[in-house]
Parts: C-alpha cells; sequence; structure tokens
C-alpha cells in the first residue's frame, strides 16, 4: 500500500516532445493555429521543456499544468482576443528564442518573463480597445483610465492573481530577488502591448536597431528590446501564409465591427475601421500593414539576420491585400464594404 503523498508525487506527467506537434514547429513559417486547441496546452508543457525552462527554474510539473489551465480559462472569446491569439503569440515567442539565440542579448529570466507574459499578455479581454472602456465607462475605465493603458493593467492584474493563487504559482521556486526581478519584468512586458506604448517607442526601437550599438549590459537596451520582440509575437499572425492572415482579418473585423455595433447603439460614432457600413479591410489592412506590422519585422530582421522569413512573408501578405482590393474595385462596389465572408 503506497502512502496517498508518494502516490501524489509520483503521478507526474510524460511532457512530449516538441516534434510530436510537427517536424517543422520549430521554424517561422509554423502556422500555431493548425494546432487544436484541445492540444494547446499540452503543447505549451512541451516548448517549457524544449527551452530547458522547467529544470532551469525548478518548475513542477503539477504547478506548471495548473497555472497554464488557470491562464486558458482566464480568456473570454471574442472573435480574436481569445486563447487561441495567446496560444499563437506564445508559439512566436518560442520561435525567437530558438532561432534568434535570445540568450546572447537576453538573461534567462528577461526570457522566462517574455515567453509567460505572452501566455498571460490579453487574459479576460473582452474584444473591445481601450478607449471604448472609457466612452463606456466599464469597470475597467474606473480602475485604471487615469494611469492609461485600461485593458492592459488588467490583464497585469489577473496575470498577478493567478500567480498569487497556491499550486499556480509558476515562480514558486524561484529566490525572492528573482521572483521581484520576474514580476518586474512581466509588468514592463505586459504594458508595452498598449498599441499607444508600442507607437512611442518604436523609433527607439529602430535607432537601437539601426546603431548596431545594442549593449546587453545597458538595461535601457534590453527594455527596448524585451517590447520589440513582445510586438513582434503579438502580430506574429501577419508572417504565417495567406490563409492565416486572411483568417485573421475575418476575427478581428468581427471584433471590431461588434464594438462599432455597440459604439453607435450608445450614440457614439465609431472609428471607421470599426463601421461595418463604412470599412474596406483590404485598404484599412494595407494601412496597418505598412504604419504598425511591417516596421515591426523590418526592425527585427536589422537586429537579427535570421528573422528575414517573417519580414518577407509580411511584405507577401501586403501584396495580397493589394489584389484583392483591386479585384473589388473591379467586380464590387468600392462603397459597399465588403462582407468579412467574402474574404
Ligand atoms: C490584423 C490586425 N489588424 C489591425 C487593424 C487595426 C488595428 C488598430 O488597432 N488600429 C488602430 C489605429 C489607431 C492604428 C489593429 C490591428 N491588429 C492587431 C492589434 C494590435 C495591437 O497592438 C500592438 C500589438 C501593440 C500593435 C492592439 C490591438 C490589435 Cl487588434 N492585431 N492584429 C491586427
Ligand atoms: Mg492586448
Ligand atoms: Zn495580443
Amino acid at each position: 500500500q503506497v502512502p496517498t503523498e508518494e502516490v501524489h508525487t509520483m503521478a507526474s506527467i510524460t511532457i512530449p516532445s516538441v516534434e510530436t506537434f510537427g517536424p517543422n514547429f520549430d521554424s517561422f513559417d509554423f502556422a500555431p493555429r493548425t494546432i487544436s486547441e484541445s492540444q494547446t496546452v499540452m503543447s505549451c508543457l512541451s516548448m517549457f521543456e524544449d527551452l530547458g525552462f522547467i529544470s532551469r527554474w525548478r518548475i513542477k510539473s503539477e504547478t506548471l499544468v495548473r497555472f497554464l489551465l488557470m491562464v486558458k480559462k482566464g480568456y473570454r472569446n471574442p472573435p480574436y482576443h481569445n486563447w487561441m491569439h495567446a496560444y499563437a503569440v506564445t508559439h512566436f515567442c518560442y520561435l525567437l528564442i530558438k532561432n534568434l539565440h535570445l540568450h546572447n542579448y537576453l538573461e534567462d529570466i528577461e526570457l522566462l518573463a517574455l515567453f509567460v507574459s505572452c501566455l498571460c499578455h490579453d487574459i479576460d479581454h473582452r474584444g473591445t480597445t481601450n478607449s471604448f472602456q472609457v466612452q463606456s465607462q466599464s469597470v475597467l475605465a474606473a480602475l485604471y483610465s487615469s494611469e492609461g493603458s485600461v485593458m492592459e493593467r488588467h490583464h497585469l492584474a489577473q496575470s498577478m492573481c493567478i500567480l498569487n493563487t497556491e499550486g499556480s504559482n509558476l515562480f514558486e521556486n524561484l529566490s525572492s530577488k528573482e521572483y521581484q526581478t520576474v514580476l518586474d519584468l512581466m509588468r514592463e512586458i505586459i504594458l508595452a502591448t498598449d498599441l499607444a506604448h508600442h507607437l512611442r517607442t518604436v523609433k527607439e526601437q529602430e535607432e537601437l536597431a539601426q546603431s548596431g550599438a545594442y549593449d546587453k549590459s545597458n538595461a535601457r537596451d534590453k527594455q527596448v528590446l524585451l517590447c520589440l520582440l513582445m510586438t513582434a509575437c503579438d502580430l506574429s499572425d501577419q508572417t504565417k501564409n495567406w490563409n492565416n492572415t486572411k483568417y485573421i482579418a475575418a476575427l478581428v473585423y468581427q471584433e471590431f465591427f461588434s464594438q462599432g455595433d455597440l459604439e453607435k447603439a450608445l450614440g457614439k460614432n465609431p472609428l471607421e475601421m470599426m463601421d461595418r457600413e463604412r470599412a474596406c479591410i483590404p485598404e484599412l489592412q494595407i494601412s496597418f500593414l505598412d504604419n504598425i506590422a511591417a516596421p515591426v519585422y523590418k526592425i527585427l530582421a536589422t537586429f537579427f539576420p535570421e528573422a528575414e522569413t517573417p519580414m518577407r512573408n509580411v511584405e507577401e501578405n501586403r501584396k495580397h491585400w493589394v489584389h484583392i482590393g483591386q479585384l473589388l474595385k473591379r467586380h464590387g462596389n468600392p462603397a459597399q464594404a465588403m462582407s468579412v465572408e467574402q474574404i
């Protein structure tokens, strides 16, 4: 008769190797959304193992499983900002660590913080923007609007709650100094996922990349790089095949148009990109790629020549949008908003 606590600790989990999820799971061309949602938690276990995080940070496998299940449960089901977005973002972080040899640029604890931040960065997202929180006078706006980055502060707060819950504290075996450091890093990284923050720092990221003077001992340089890497993960759906890009646009505009409908119901005028009567998706996506996404991957490729593939794929996807736009002009009535299903 084995004593109960021994049986409990003996119930260790067998973590499959990453190859289980596909021969090119660690290539930039791998599309993580081809993994079925039922396999995502297991594949996160495999990524933690493959990155050496489990042994390096003495993470107990049952704690890791509980943490992952709590994080996954923490996501709601809007069309785009759901668990599968977090999973896709986290997979791109895995690709960056594996393909760009980031340990030459960042400390181990910074890579751990980046990877865990990807999992948590949009927890409990409602599919609406920061300005909608303020406009609709939501509870989250009441809590955080004076500091700005309303949603991002909420994502951070939710993440801290999970880490503070007995049995799902991923960092339970870190020293108190390491523990403080990893939480400070998660705060910086998750708050950096606010688009407004990104638009304020992208110039500095470009200058640092072009200077070729990145200094691993310079705290500011490391912070700027971490923000670039987080945004590159957050937008990584744009670096995959055209089918993926098309699918993502359908999800993002379902979310945007629902917010636009809510704003109209509140007697407000939505932005054109949120107004299903006015939005022209190919046009909007070309300007999103030109103004937001493409510059991120150009800067990334300037830092890391190995990151050429994602940058090329974004350029490829832009060409598809131009072609769709021409088709629409030639055959459709440009004034009529293209229905999401037609994409
Ligand atoms: C396919 C795709 N189209 C988008 C089209 C427009 C916009 C948008 O917000 N335009 C506002 C104007 C003022 C520029 C975002 C889009 N977008 C994002 C996204 C990125 C975000 O912020 C980071 C990650 C920091 C860049 C935050 C939220 C979102 Cl939804 N992810 N995928 C997409
Ligand atoms: Mg976000
Ligand atoms: Zn996100």
